[in-house]
């Protein structure tokens, strides 16, 4: 799979959130950080602004969920018709048949990782899902460093993957710019959502920049 670029719409305009959406149309969609101010301290995006952005959007929702109690409230994101739904697995409480509801609802299901948590945590269950979020920062706020600490669970969910035949796309979050894309692509990502690094600058520029830095470094 080519490298795909979710741009977080965290370090966008948010009084301008359509035209920003429009900025990053060349992206292959558009990562969704909502935050309840209890598993992460920072409040963002309720069901509402979801909604919305849903509506006006011109690529796909890529919604992460830094949310508590996820069992709850994770189907109602779902239901809006959004691309995917990942949740935290520090926060569910029945991750198999939470993800079984998000795939009723039509949308991708996956499981986030906070840079402590190992890959032991999801390892049994990765069967339920479609993707897996490695996060490369403390969840909570964009503009962070890059954890390199967090590549060897990356290539054991990418060597895991390979082993048993898993087709599980592989998200990694936080501090991603063209310095850092690269190291992640060789341990076994294809899908990096960067904030920052695309919103400070020309977004569709930014985004190529990103998808050619990723291909010199693709992992096999
Ligand atoms: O989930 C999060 C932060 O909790 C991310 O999606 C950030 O929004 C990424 O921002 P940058 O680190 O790329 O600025
Ligand atoms: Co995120």
């Amino acid at each position: 799979m080519s490298a795909q670029i979710n741009p977080s719409i965290l370090a966008a305009d948010f009084a301008n959130f359509e035209r920003e959406l429009g900025h990053i149309a060349s992206a292959d969609a558009a990562h969704v950080d909502v935050m309840d101010n209890h598993f992460v301290p920072n409040l963002t995006f309720g069901q509402p602004m979801v909604e919305r952005l849903q509506a006006v959007s011109p690529i796909p929702l890529d919604l992460h969920l830094m949310i508590e109690d996820p069992d709850r409230w994770a189907p109602d994101f779902a239901a809006m018709g959004v691309w995917s739904v990942t949740f935290h697995a520090e926060a569910a409480t029945a991750p198999v048949t939470l993800a079984k509801k998000l795939r009723a609802e039509g949308a991708r299901a996956g499981i986030a990782l906070r840079p402590g948590t190992p890959f032991s945590a999801v390892e049994e269950i990765l069967g339920s899902f479609d993707q897996l979020l490695i996060m490369t920062v403390e969840p909570g706020f964009g503009g962070q460093r890059f954890m390199a600490e967090t590549m060897p669970k990356l290539r054991q969910a990418h060597e895991f993957a390979k082993r048993t035949g898993l087709e599980l796309q592989l998200q990694v979050d936080g501090g991603i710019t063209t310095d850092t894309i690269g190291i992640a692509a060789e341990h076994g990502a294809d899908t990096f959502v960067a904030g920052s690094a695309v919103f400070r600058g020309e977004p569709a520029e930014q985004i190529e920049a990103l998808r050619q830095a990723a291909a010199q470094h693709t992992h096999e």
